[in-house]
């Protein structure tokens, strides 16, 4: 079945994408990656070396851009400006290349996002050539405004970064996967393979996860949960739920022709 994710004219086939931060080392990083089947990371520019140091281990060495997409976010910004030059930093090291993560956060508390921020720093960047994948609350209204900005992917919360607490308002996510036409992205917040399966059966176009690998007891394995989660919920999507019925029941079998009935 050709059932690819398309992000900016780019088509993938895993619908999980994977944060890279929090791991022990770089070699687990690497091994979750592989174990989640996803083809987009995304790194913390602020945080991790992808060339700005030379004297330090480079991520890029583990995750070649060959083989992975590499998603540059602006995680610890606060600002507008700071968010577009840390992207343009980026965009120099990665050779041009036009796809990032916006994330502009209101404090440090919540690490939820700053609105007024995102949208000002979406329209700089959008004029200025980046495909831009978009953190930014469960509101529709929101959501509505940055795809008209010419966002590439707009990628709610499903709950606090890092919380693991899962999707809090799955019928705010619905209004946003209804009216959008491009991909609906679940950004943080999720905490096992279960909470990626339900975005997925919700309609969402992917899942966006990072603190429920790299903080699970075992990340390798949870990172193979949650492939399996999102394809698990992708299939359930198209396959198309049963009806639900309040609390009565309908017998398995036909009732007509009962033997010895
Ligand atoms: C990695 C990244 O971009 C995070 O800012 C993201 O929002 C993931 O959140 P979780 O760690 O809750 O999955």
């Amino acid at each position: 079945m050709n059932d690819a994710l398309v992000i900016a004219g780019k088509t993938y086939a895993s619908r999980l994408l994977v944060g890279t931060g929090k791991y022990k080392d770089f070699d687990e990083t690497r091994a979750a990656m592989d174990a989640s089947g996803c083809e987009i990371v995304t790194v913390a520019i602020r945080r991790t070396n992808i060339g700005q140091d030379a004297n330090e281990p480079n991520l890029l060495d583990v995750l070649p851009p060959d083989r992975f997409t590499i998603l540059p976010n602006t995680a610890g910004c606060y600002t507008a400006d700071d968010a577009v030059r840390t992207l343009r930093l980026a965009r120099e090291l990665l050779d041009g290349h036009p796809l990032c993560k916006l994330e502009v956060l209101g404090d440090p508390d919540t690490l939820f996002p700053n609105m007024p921020e995102t949208l000002k720093a979406a329209e700089t960047l959008v004029k200025d050539g980046f495909d831009v994948m978009v953190y930014c609350s469960d509101d529709p209204i929101q959501a509505r405004m940055l795809e008209d900005i010419g966002c590439a992917a707009v990628m709610p919360l499903a709950s606090l970064i890092g919380s693991g607490m899962g999707i809090l308002n799955p019928w705010n996510l619905k209004l946003i996967i209804e009216q959008s036409k491009v991909p609906v992205i679940v950004d943080a917040g999720v905490g096992t393979a279960s909470d990626a399966a339900i975005a997925m059966e919700l309609g969402c176009d992917g899942v966006l996860m990072n603190t429920a690998i790299a903080k699970a007891q075992n990340p390798i394995l949870m990172a193979s949960a949650m492939k399996k989660g999102v394809e698990a919920g992708r299939e359930a999507f198209l396959a198309g739920r049963m009806p639900r019925k309040t609390y009565a029941a309908t017998p398995s079998s036909p009732t007509g022709g009962l033997i010895g009935g």
